[in-house]
């Protein structure tokens, strides 16, 4: 590939493309990488924008596919140069059971890895998880932490144990040999809580505080550190590893990597406050209104209540003790591995994530 640098000649293929990230990171490839000559992305289900692209340079293929169908998947994969698997059940609500999660999580990981083998396409980068270590729900802090800050990670919940097995998988593929016989090259990047433009929950919080007369109500202390990452820095880390995987196989294979830019630390509510609040809607309270142990109880009621109307309907609301523990424990990473790996530095700078997330907010949101 190195020698025909700038020929057009590759072929990449984005699972879950249509997804929040997965978006971000096609868009970001047909911007930044020049070699591209086809880009497939296959996802559950297809997004209109998809036929937008299909006019420009690089040819787009659109695969509607499900990841847990290994055909479809050895399909999709054959001929292709690098996989960026993004495609995941990101479920911490309860909306999905177990089984479902683990099938697309974990079986559809070792279904990707199984293509690349089979099919000898060598370089695969997957969209692991900040929560594969933590945080744990023993309210353990992880405070400016990097890839080796040791961390009692202790996964309860199906999502996490999900994207920690589904990790491992990847990282234990990394060596392996493609069809070919030469090595399959493997990577995982983990953000933290992404955001930006696509990014459903704050476009929910933004609802809700309109309902409630343009109001949040502080429900965790603004002490608590959660860590936050614009998602074109995701994308473009992903675009990054992906065009220097082959180049330093043997630096980052079987490696992972935080990622990290310049956003702030703050807490959970005050970090979207920095979106919120230039929409109209303010924070009340300088401490939590409501008393920790409240919270605490409404999210065992939230889940017993989930539990309990399950035959009946789904009930599946922001709060639960998985959720809560997520957002009040402090878990916030410093690290520089990327950059010394292989040259990472933001694409985004902090101001303009923020605008950019502030107008995505007030352009879509008050339209639903
Ligand atoms: N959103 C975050 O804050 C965050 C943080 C860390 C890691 N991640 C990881 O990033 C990845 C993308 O997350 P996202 O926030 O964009 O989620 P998303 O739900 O917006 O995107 C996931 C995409 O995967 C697709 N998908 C789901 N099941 C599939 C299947 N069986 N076959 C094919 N496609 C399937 C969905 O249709 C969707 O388009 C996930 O792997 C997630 O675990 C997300
Ligand atoms: C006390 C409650 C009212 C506040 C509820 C907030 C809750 C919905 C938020 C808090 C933290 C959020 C998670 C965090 O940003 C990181 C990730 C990692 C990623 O892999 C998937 C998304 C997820 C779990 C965020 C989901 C929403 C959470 C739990």
């Amino acid at each position: 590939m190195a020698d025909t640098a700038q020929a057009q000649e590759l072929v990449y293929l984005v699972t879950g493309g249509c997804g929040f990230l997965g978006e971000h990171v096609v868009q970001m490839l047909l911007q930044r990488e020049p070699r591209l000559r086809e880009l497939r992305v296959f996802d559950l289900h297809l997004s209109p924008w998809l036929e937008e692209l299909k006019t420009g340079p690089v040819q787009v293929t659109a695969i509607q596919g499900d990841v847990t169908q290994a055909h479809e998947v050895e399909a999709a994969v054959a001929g292709a140069h690098v996989v960026i698997h993004t495609a995941g059940l990101v479920d911490v609500f309860g909306r999905s059971s177990t089984k479902t999660i683990y099938d697309v999580n974990v079986q559809g990981t070792q279904n990707v890895i199984d293509a690349c083998v089979q099919t000898g396409t060598r370089f695969l980068v997957y969209t692991s998880s900040m929560e594969v270590v933590g945080p744990n729900t023993r309210g353990h802090p992880f405070y400016r932490g990097n890839e080796d800050t040791p961390y009692e990670a202790v996964h309860s919940h199906p999502y996490p144990r999900s994207k920690a097995l589904a990790e491992r998988l990847v990282l234990e593929a990394n060596g392996r040999k493609v069809h070919g016989g030469l090595p399959l090259v493997t990577c995982a990047l983990r953000p933290t809580g992404i955001y930006g433009e696509g990014h459903q929950i704050i476009r929910d919080f933004y609802h809700q505080g309109l309902r409630l007369g343009c109001r949040l109500f502080r429900t965790i202390p603004a002490s608590v550190e959660h860590g936050r990452v614009y998602v074109g820095n995701v994308a473009w880390m992903h675009v990054l590893v992906a065009r220097e995987l082959e180049k330093r196989e043997e630096l980052m294979g079987g490696q992972t990597y935080f990622c990290y830019d310049n956003s702030p630390y703050k807490s959970y509510e005050d970090f979207n406050m920095e979106f919120l609040g230039p929409c109209g809607l303010r924070l009340v309270g300088t401490r939590p209104l409501v008393p920790y142990w409240l919270l605490v109880f409404l999210a065992a009621l939230n889940a017993l209540l989930q539990w309990l109307l399950r035959p009946l309907l789904l009930y599946a609301p922001l709060l639960n003790p998985y959720t809560l523990a997520m957002a009040n424990t402090t878990f916030t990473v410093s690290t520089d591995k990327a950059q010394r790996h292989f040259g990472y530095e933001p694409l985004f700078s902090w101001e303009d994530s923020r605008s950019r997330t502030i107008r995505w907010v007030q352009t879509t949101g008050s339209a639903q």
